[in-house]
């Protein structure tokens, strides 16, 4: 089975601007991939790039080994898009748009049906089948666009920002949901800006930064490539931090604490114990403080605009602006930009 996406030095530029810069990626086939990065990074414009909203400039682009642009319908009808900003036909009740969409994908009638009542239920808007997009809630108007992804049963689900402004039920709700259906068997290929999210979800991320790859790694991989802080509670604090060996990359006093910054925390503390025992110290406590993915994100993709959000900073106020633009519609009307 080819990969589920396979990009080869992917350009894409709107005028002069370089939004992806030769961009090679690989997503196999049933992983949870993360996509990653700031602002402008290019996230969007690389999905966009596989769905056909964007022609690319150069390079290479295959979804489960179909040409996103020479085999469009086939590379397309696999993957299953919940855009980030709400580009559903507000007019039509919502049971209607889910058949719509499932028709467009050459579902039979009875079948579309069938499956807009399944994907409903699954997302837990089953009763509001009969109303329009409008009078939906903002959490409900999210699930409707997983709901409308899942119609067709994709083995390619591809989620931009689908929290971005949810309450925190509505986030662990969509979470175990994607979990399930990457367990499925799903392909998962999700952009946040919420590291928490990629860190809980994703098997591997991809760092972008001004529409190049960064790193591709997994969360735990990523972790490690940053620093520990190993703080040392002492009985008879020093005035000035003691001299330790080449493992401690710096080391400062806070109240009658030693702080010092090492590589990995668990492997270096018994040594910076001995060290100081050694040297008289008597140690009252001890803590470790894992670099947090977070850390690492910013500390590789700096000097960029960033928007990196803790979890615990979110909730309430999302930012979609509505769209009103059909994909299909979109696509019959030209296409891609
Ligand atoms: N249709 C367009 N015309 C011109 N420039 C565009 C267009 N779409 C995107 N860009 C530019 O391309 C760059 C990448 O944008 P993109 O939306 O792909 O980034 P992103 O990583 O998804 O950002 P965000 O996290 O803010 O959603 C940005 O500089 C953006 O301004």
């Amino acid at each position: 089975m080819p990969p589920a996406i396979e990009t080869q030095d992917l350009v894409k530029e709107y005028g002069e601007l370089r939004a992806l810069q030769g961009l090679s990626l690989t997503v196999e086939e049933g992983e949870f991939f993360g996509l990653l990065g700031p602002n402008g990074a290019g996230k969007t414009t690389f999905i966009n790039t596989l769905v056909g909203l964007v022609r690319k400039s150069g390079g290479d682009v295959r979804v489960f080994g179909h040409d996103v642009e020479a085999e469009y319908q086939q590379a397309r009808d696999a993957i299953g898009l919940a855009p980030q900003e709400f580009n559903v036909d507000r007019f039509f009740p919502i049971r209607e748009v889910l058949m719509h969409k499932a028709g467009y994908h050459g579902i039979p009638k009875d079948e579309a049906e069938r499956r807009a009542d399944e994907v409903l239920k699954r997302v837990g808007i089953y009763d509001k089948r009969d109303e329009r997009f409008d009078w939906l809630s903002g959490g409900m108007k999210r699930r409707l666009l997983l709901a409308r992804a899942l119609v067709t049963d994709p083995d390619l689900l591809i989620l931009d920002e689908p929290t971005a402004g949810v309450d925190v039920q509505l986030r662990h709700d969509l979470w175990e949901l994607v979990s399930e259906l990457n367990e499925e068997g799903t392909t998962v290929l999700l952009t946040t800006h919420y590291i928490e999210e990629a860190e809980r979800l994703c098997d591997r991320v991809a760092i972008l930064n001004e529409g190049q790859k960064v790193t591709v790694a997994t969360p735990d991989e990523l972790k490690e490539r940053g620093t520990d802080t190993i703080s040392v509670a002492l009985e008879n604090p020093p005035s000035t931090p003691p001299s330790l060996g080449a493992y401690a990359h710096d080391a400062w006093l806070s109240g009658d604490a030693l702080e010092v910054r090492v590589d990995d925390g668990g492997s270096t503390a018994p040594q910076l114990l001995n060290d100081l025992e050694a040297e008289g110290y008597d140690i009252v406590d001890l803590e470790i403080t894992r670099t947090s993915l977070e850390e690492v994100f910013v500390d590789l993709t700096r000097h960029e605009d960033r928007s990196v959000t803790r979890s615990d900073e979110r909730d309430g106020g999302g930012d979609e602006q509505p769209g009103t633009e059909r994909e299909e519609d979109f696509l019959e009307q030209g296409g891609a930009v």
